[in-house]
């Protein structure tokens, strides 16, 4: 286990070898994850706000656009392409990232960082980025992009691959959620994964509070980052135009991020005993 705290100042190669490793996951409570999943907001609002500087550019979902890419759009051979690339750098070695198109990636090719294993082995491997993927492409995008086409369309991709990576980040979140709210009551989530019973597992894992808080921030957050900010005091009215509708990631969030974080709880508690 790393050791923080070391009685001498002087610190051996060995020592520096441990101070690297992750915190063990007796870290993990629902308090850090918790807060992890208020920063992820950030992350999500501005990669929208990014997003939104080009208006919707609907050859970059249309696959006649790249003849010779096997009938795929450009967002998805992009996507497909960048997978690869970062695959191949480790980034699916944190378990916190999860593929879009999982199959063919290379093993990567650094020396791997010690990440703690925090999930049930059985549960790792659920996934929601079906669902994400389109969600995102058919009822969020053109939400909160204006109708156009500037010829962007590479940027374009590029930024909605920002926008998915960041939101399923945050939805398979949901499986440290699941893995702290099942060490904190280990019994009655026994009872309901053994009874395969969803609906009792959905409502031990809900805390509607909590969820409610969430909107409210993440509509606050949307206000505050996508204003144009000037010299000028001035304060929110009417008038005021966000780079992306605060009220649509409002909806984001209750429609799909949350719904689709707890499903992912769920999908994990229920392989949590195998
Ligand atoms: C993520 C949690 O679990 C559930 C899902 C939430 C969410 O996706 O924001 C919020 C509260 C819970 O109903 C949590 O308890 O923090």
């Amino acid at each position: 286990m790393a050791s923080t705290e070391h009685s001498t100042t002087t610190t051996t190669a060995s020592e520096m070898e441990e101070e690297k490793e992750a915190p063990p996951p007796q870290d993990l409570t629902l308090g850090r994850v918790r807060d992890a999943l208020i920063r992820q907001e950030d992350s999500i609002v501005f990669a929208l706000i990014e997003r939104a500087r080009f208006p919707y550019n609907a050859p970059a979902y249309d696959p006649s656009l790249l003849p010779q890419h096997g009938g795929r759009s450009l967002v998805e051979a992009l996507a497909r392409e960048v997978e690869v690339l970062q695959a191949k750098f480790g980034r699916y070695q944190n378990p916190e990232e999860v593929s879009f198109f999982p199959d063919d990636l290379p093993a990567p090719s650094l020396i791997p960082y010690n990440f703690p294993e925090v999930f049930h082995p059985a549960s790792a491997s659920v996934t929601a980025n079906n669902a994400i993927w389109n969600m995102y492409l058919n009822d969020l995008l053109p939400l909160f992009t204006v109708e156009g086409d500037d010829g962007n369309y590479a940027s374009t991709a590029a930024a909605d691959l920002v926008c998915l990576q960041a939101l399923s980040r945050r939805i398979h979140y949901g499986k440290y959620v699941a893995e702290v709210k099942f060490r904190e009551a280990p019994q009655d989530y026994t009872t309901a994964i053994r009874a395969k019973d969803r609906d009792a597992l959905m409502k031990l894992l809900t805390f509607e509070a909590v969820e409610e808080m969430v909107k409210r921030r993440v509509l606050k957050k949307a206000m505050v980052f996508g204003q144009t900010v000037t010299l000028e005091d001035k304060t929110f009215d009417d008038e005021t135009k966000y780079k992306v509708d605060p009220e649509v990631v409002a909806r984001l969030y209750d429609e799909w991020v949350i719904p689709l974080t707890k499903d992912v709880e769920v999908e994990y508690l229920l392989r949590r005993l195998d």
